[in-house]
């Protein structure tokens, strides 16, 4: 099950295309990855059928929904025909929805995590409530990503767990139906998804759980949020530090969760490329249903690309960013949004002044060591970036073409369609891997930039 497509010699080159002016469209992004697998999950532990509206269809949210398959979860995929926008209730419907009909969870079962984060985190605690082994496999890149945290609290906890002795992918769960829980700690300094795989399941073990984070930092704080909320729409009782709890400490007691009836907010962090398109030429891009409260990181980009020269509106229409016609450096520390870095190094690298980025080191154990990756791509360019202990510095200098590699990464790839709209001759391999997190992304860029003025993509 491991891909093998992640030798690059053999990879497409996309000729990243050069903006023709300002760009002015407003562009419908697909749903967020977060919140579509965070659904699955608690739709799948949940005492009753649930609905997911305009779900994210892409590799990670596939990925995610086949393992839940393979451990005995019905999910039966609606795509409405453009002339019939009702759902078998009778209720309106615009996009695909996906009914979640929770059953016993079973094993034997193989599941492919890809290199989904969410999927290779917040799968095996789960399969400790399925009634027989589960197999953990991915892609290459999957053995090297962080996985000790969640293994050792499992084990805590009472679930037994067979791998090579790394802490890291391939396992085996072996499911008994059933788990202990309670207290643990952990060290989630390396990836906020160990907590959050070990709360998404919390409900489900007999004494529920509590996490005590262990390490001296902890990234992604939002996503972390994320997961308590909806845990909390899903019925649960979730004490967590930014209600009074005690600081690092999360706390689910066992219960029943709700089937939800839940629309998937877009994927802000998707909007990211295209936002920085009207930053990067002066124009103006409108992402629709922009949330008014969400706990997606994304929604930092408001404050960030107004800090590096663009202004936004949220309003009816959704989230308008403008560009001021200059693009200015900043020095930020990242670590509660660390997914953005990467469109943030391709903005920072067109930019006025000098960026530091920081508080990003995690980063190194992403989809690619995405420091790494970025300074030597851009650099490729002839721009000038070098890695910190815990981020980037990035000192903008004029650009040339080349091939902008990707391993496998799909925000190194919109990060280079981001470069390729103010440098010629940027040429993105392996565009496709932008499929991770979002379908036709090519498709979307190229109709964005070709679009009249101001019209819908
Ligand atoms: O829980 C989530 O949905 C995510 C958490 C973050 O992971 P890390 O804390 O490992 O950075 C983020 O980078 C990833 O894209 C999605
Ligand atoms: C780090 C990311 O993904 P994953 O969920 O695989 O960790 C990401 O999408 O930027």
């Amino acid at each position: 099950m491991t891909d093998q497509r992640t030798s690059t010699a053999e990879h497409a080159l996309w000729p990243a295309p050069t903006a023709p002016g300002a760009v002015e469209a407003t562009v419908t992004v697909p749903g967020s990855k977060s919140v579509t697998n965070r659904a699955l999950v608690l739709a799948a532990l949940a005492a009753e059928p649930g609905r997911l509206r305009r779900p994210l269809r892409s590799r990670d949210t596939v990925l995610m929904a086949d393992a839940l398959r393979a451990m005995g979860t019905g999910i039966e995929e609606t795509v409405p025909a453009p002339s019939d926008g009702t759902d078998t209730d009778g209720s309106r419907v615009t996009g695909e929805v996906w009914r979640v009909v929770p059953a016993p969870l079973r094993g034997p079962a193989t599941v492919d995590v890809g290199n989904a984060g969410t999927v290779m985190r917040f799968l095996p605690p789960l399969a400790t409530l399925a009634d027989g082994p589960v197999r953990f496999d991915g892609d290459p890149r999957s053995y090297e990503r962080p996985l000790h945290g969640v293994i050792g609290a499992l084990r805590t906890l009472g679930a037994r767990i067979e791998d090579d002795g790394r802490g890291a992918l391939p396992l085996t769960v072996h499911g008994t139906g059933s788990l202990a829980g309670g207290p643990v700690e952990i060290d989630a300094s390396s990836s906020s998804q160990f907590v959050s795989a070990l709360l998404l399941s919390g409900p489900g073990f007999r004494q529920g759980v509590e996490v005590r984070h262990t390490g001296r930092t902890l990234p992604s704080l939002p996503h972390i949020r994320m997961t308590v909320e909806m845990l909390r729409a899903a019925g649960a009782q979730v004490d967590a530090p930014e209600d009074g709890g005690a600081a690092n400490v999360w706390r689910v007691a066992p219960g029943t969760l709700l089937g939800r009836d839940l629309t998937i907010e877009p994927d802000l962090s998707n909007a990211q490329p295209f936002l920085a398109a009207a930053l990067v030429t002066g124009g103006r891009v409108t992402i629709p249903d922009w949330p008014a409260h969400t706990t997606q990181p994304g929604d930092a980009l408001r404050e960030i690309f107004t800090a590096m020269g663009g202004s936004c509106e949220l309003d009816e229409r959704g989230l308008t960013l403008t560009g001021g016609g200059r693009i200015l450096g900043i020095d930020i520390n990242l670590s509660e949004v660390g997914e953005l870095t990467p469109g943030i190094a391709a903005v920072a690298a067109l930019a006025e002044g000098e960026s530091v980025l920081r508080g990003i080191g995690h980063l190194r154990l992403h989809e690619t060591d995405r420091l790494a990756a970025l300074a030597k791509e851009i650099n490729g360019l002839g721009g000038d970036v070098t890695e910190t202990e815990d981020g980037l510095r990035i000192r903008p200098r004029p650009l040339h073409g080349g091939v902008f590699h990707t391993y496998d990464d799909h925000r190194l790839a919109t990060a280079g369609a981001v470069l390729g709209l103010a440098v010629e001759g940027v040429q993105v391999e392996n565009v496709a891997t932008t499929g991770k997190t979002l379908p036709d992304f090519p498709g979307l860029w190229e109709g964005m930039l070709g679009a009249p003025a101001g019209a819908r993509v």
